[in-house]
């Protein structure tokens, strides 16, 4: 086995995140985490609101630091925002005043490309996501679905090794958000880097990933982890109807419900 096939792309060990709040005192998001993404793996994080999803990922991204605990891309401890991480979040994150052929290009005109070779580029990411023809059109002349594509694109441009996404299709409706996920599926396939994809949505989790990690209510640590063994390539809306997929959505959700339920307790208390 050699070094790089030993070390994981992202491991988490023991950690722990503390934020102070605003009353002066000190809350724990996350308590002992170990979390471990092979290359290529596709790893998706469930958990109920406000466990500590979103944290973990802004701690794989150097958004923020672990309190406690080492986390490390390639074995190397995470010092600030690393360019082999791409990211996707729930809001687009496309520059409104530039054309869709120019955000796309965008990243790699920053990473140093020549113009020329990024607008090549661009144009080659644009077919794969299906927007061909729409190089010229701005952001706000696009649905939401088309939206999401650009921002795929743009993230998938720069080829990352580490690809984190935060409920990156939450906005959309679920005709919509079914087909993208089939399209992320497909493009993962071409590149292969390791994801870590935060959804509420258990059976998006299913659909996708290779192991689904879920969280307990916060502060959040690791209940379960559960291999995801259904053949790829999957087809998100069909794959629902296989019963493997329905023994595995019973198993996990067996984990989760309970943690969901203490969830809506303890908001439930807070409001009365
Ligand atoms: N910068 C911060 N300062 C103080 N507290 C924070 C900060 N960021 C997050 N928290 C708290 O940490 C906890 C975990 O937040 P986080 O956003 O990671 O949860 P989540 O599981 O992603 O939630 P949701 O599912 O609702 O999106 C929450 O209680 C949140 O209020």
């Amino acid at each position: 086995m050699t070094q790089s096939e030993a070390t994981p792309p992202i491991e988490l060990r023991g950690v722990t995140k503390r934020f102070r709040t605003p009353d002066g005192s000190t809350y724990t998001a996350l308590r002992d985490i170990d979390l471990t993404v092979a290359p290529g793996e596709f790893c998706a994080v469930v958990g109920p609101t406000g466990c500590g999803k979103s944290t973990t990922l802004s701690l794989i991204s150097g958004l923020e630091e672990a309190s406690t605990g080492t986390v490390t891309i390639d074995g190397r401890p995470v010092g600030g925002i690393d360019r082999r991480v791409g990211f996707m979040f729930q809001q687009d994150a496309v520059f409104p005043w530039k054309s869709v052929l120019t955000n796309v290009a965008a990243g790699p005109l920053f990473r140093g490309a020549a113009r020329r070779e990024a607008i090549d580029r661009s144009r080659d990411w644009l077919r794969r996501v299906g927007l061909s023809g729409f190089e010229g059109h701005y952001p706000h002349q696009l649905s939401g679905g088309m939206r999401k594509r650009v921002a795929l694109a743009q993230t998938l441009i720069n080829e990352p090794r580490i690809l984190l996404m935060d409920e990156p299709f939450s906005a959309l409706d679920v005709q919509t958000r079914q087909i993208m996920s089939d399209e992320l599926l497909d493009l993962w396939e071409l590149t292969r880097p390791s994801v870590v994809f935060v959804t509420h949505d258990l059976e998006e989790a299913i659909a996708l990933a290779d192991k689904v990690v879920v969280l307990t209510v916060g502060p959040g640590r690791v209940k379960d982890v559960f291999p995801i063994d259904l053949p790829r390539p999957r087809r998100v809306q069909e794959i629902k109807f296989e019963p493997r997929f329905v023994a595995l959505y019973e198993r996990i959700w067996n984990s989760l419900r309970d943690e969901v339920q203490a969830a809506y307790t303890r908001t439930a208390g807070e409001a009365a």
